[in-house]
């Protein structure tokens, strides 16, 4: 069990600066935190990696403050640098602060090397660790004024983060981030708008090929011409990772153009999602290409089946959001969390992520009611849809994806980022809905 915070978490932005203390001695974690109670943050304490992982999945954070020696008698910090690995894939905003002992330079820079954002040496002088906390902090606040400004590159760092509030979306993430450092195939399944490829985006930045291209394709962008499709695929190397979105929707011809390039002897690393279950793949993908797909395979559960993620989910969606757009964090009333954990939620992670989006930029106050989750245009309790407005799901989403295009002059890239949906997606959405 996490030690708990000081204080339950409350709404208002007032509120001190949450800090995830993790360090194995109970005894150096209570007076830490007691030190940075007085110095006016909020704390709570991890004892190993994975209560770190587990409290910033269900919480809040604002700084980490890592220790990197668990194992009795470890001084390599290889523990904490995987810790400090996972701990950024979670939220790569995220400072952290690491902690060595003094004869722990090297692992210090190699902290630092993988994204660390100080480090302090042990034993540390309480002021100094205070300062480099504050230090920490403030740059990060700096950060996101910047991103703020510019929101397009905010949308790429913050829509890369993935929160999990569940044992299910846990364990997809730790195998993802297991699979990552290898250079096996991986097949991600599971319905639309689950996280497949959020989390193949998350593979791809932990993987050897980090420094190199994703190029996404799917049966649009993989296309009937197999020599369009080989022109594409020559461009990339070792360095590379090909996403095949939807695999198993791929034309046979594009199919066997990319079975035929990757057995030519090419090296990128090869991963595909896929919406449909293991029999539509066997009889619809190329018996070669799924064996090089099936190394490893990472099904997403319905959002349906993940009830109790759903208020984590809420908490990260309304944080990005308010970020996003300058507006005050909002918080769901009870009766609004009980609302959206009984929806059925068709288009899953998706949906509920453009429902609380269209929550925070629409409410007039910072406490999100029922009525606040009307469907789009509609005043709670409002039955009579005016004439000629759809008031269906798929409705909605193509008004969402029309007035997206329209504020984005038909710029589908832009549009894309703006909706959480690639490129590939927005553009099997249009096609769907005639636009
Ligand atoms: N666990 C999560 N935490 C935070 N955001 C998530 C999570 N899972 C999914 N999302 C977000 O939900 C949106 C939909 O996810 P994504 O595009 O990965 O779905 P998908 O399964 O690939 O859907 P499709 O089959 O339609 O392509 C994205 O904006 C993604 O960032």
């Amino acid at each position: 069990m996490p030690d708990q915070p000081s204080s339950p978490i409350v709404a208002p932005s007032a509120s001190p600066p949450c800090i995830l203390f993790v360090d194995d001695d109970s005894d150096i974690r209570q007076a830490t935190s007691l030190l940075l109670r007085r110095r006016g943050f909020e704390v709570v304490g991890a004892a190993d990696p994975a209560q770190a992982l587990a409290v910033l999945a269900a919480m809040p954070v604002a700084a980490v403050l890592l220790d990197l020696n668990y194992a009795r008698g470890a001084t390599t910090g290889a523990e904490g640098l995987e810790c400090l690995r996972a701990l950024l894939a979670h939220d790569p905003g995220l400072p952290v602060v690491v902690v060595t002992g003094h004869s722990g330079v090297a692992i210090a820079v190699a902290a630092m090397r993988a994204g660390a954002a100080d480090f302090v040496m042990k034993p540390w002088r309480n002021d100094r660790l205070v300062a480099t906390l504050e230090d920490a902090l403030a740059t990060h606040r700096r950060r996101m004024a910047v991103r703020a400004a510019a929101p397009d590159a905010a949308g790429l760092v913050e829509d890369d983060v993935m929160v999990a509030g569940c044992a299910a979306t846990r364990d997809a993430l730790d195998r993802a981030d297991r699979v990552a450092a290898t250079q096996a195939g991986v097949l991600l399944r599971g319905e639309a708008g689950t996280g497949k490829t959020a989390l193949a985006r998350r593979i791809h930045r932990l993987s050897a090929q980090r420094g190199g291209c994703l190029l996404v394709l799917d049966a649009h962008g993989a296309g009937d011409d197999p020599r369009a499709l080989a022109a594409r695929l020559d461009g990339m190397g070792g360095q590379d990772t090909i996403l095949a979105e939807d695999i198993g929707a791929w034309p046979p011809a594009a199919q066997r153009a990319l079975l035929a390039w990757l057995e030519d002897g090419h090296r990128a690393r090869l991963l595909a999602t896929s919406r449909d279950g293991p029999e539509h793949l066997r009889a619809h993908v190329a018996p070669g290409l799924l064996y090089r797909l099936g190394t490893v395979e990472i099904a997403l559960a319905p959002l349906r089946a993940r009830g109790e993620e759903i208020p984590v989910l809420c908490r990260h969606f309304l944080r990005l959001f308010a970020r996003r757009h300058g507006l005050p964090e909002r918080w769901l009333a009870p009766e609004a969390e009980g609302l959206l954990a009984a929806r059925p939620w068709p288009d899953n992670v998706r949906e509920l992520r453009h429902v609380l989006e269209r929550a925070t930029v629409m409410a007039t106050g910072d406490l999100l009611t029922d009525a606040d989750f009307a469907p789009a245009g509609m005043p709670a309790g409002a039955d009579d849809a005016p004439a000629g407005h759809d008031r269906t799901l798929a409705g909605s989403e193509k008004a969402m994806i029309e007035a997206a295009l329209r504020r984005h002059g038909f710029n589908v890239s832009h549009a894309a980022r703006e909706l959480g949906l690639t490129r590939p997606a927005l553009y099997r959405r249009m096609a769907r809905y005639g636009l």
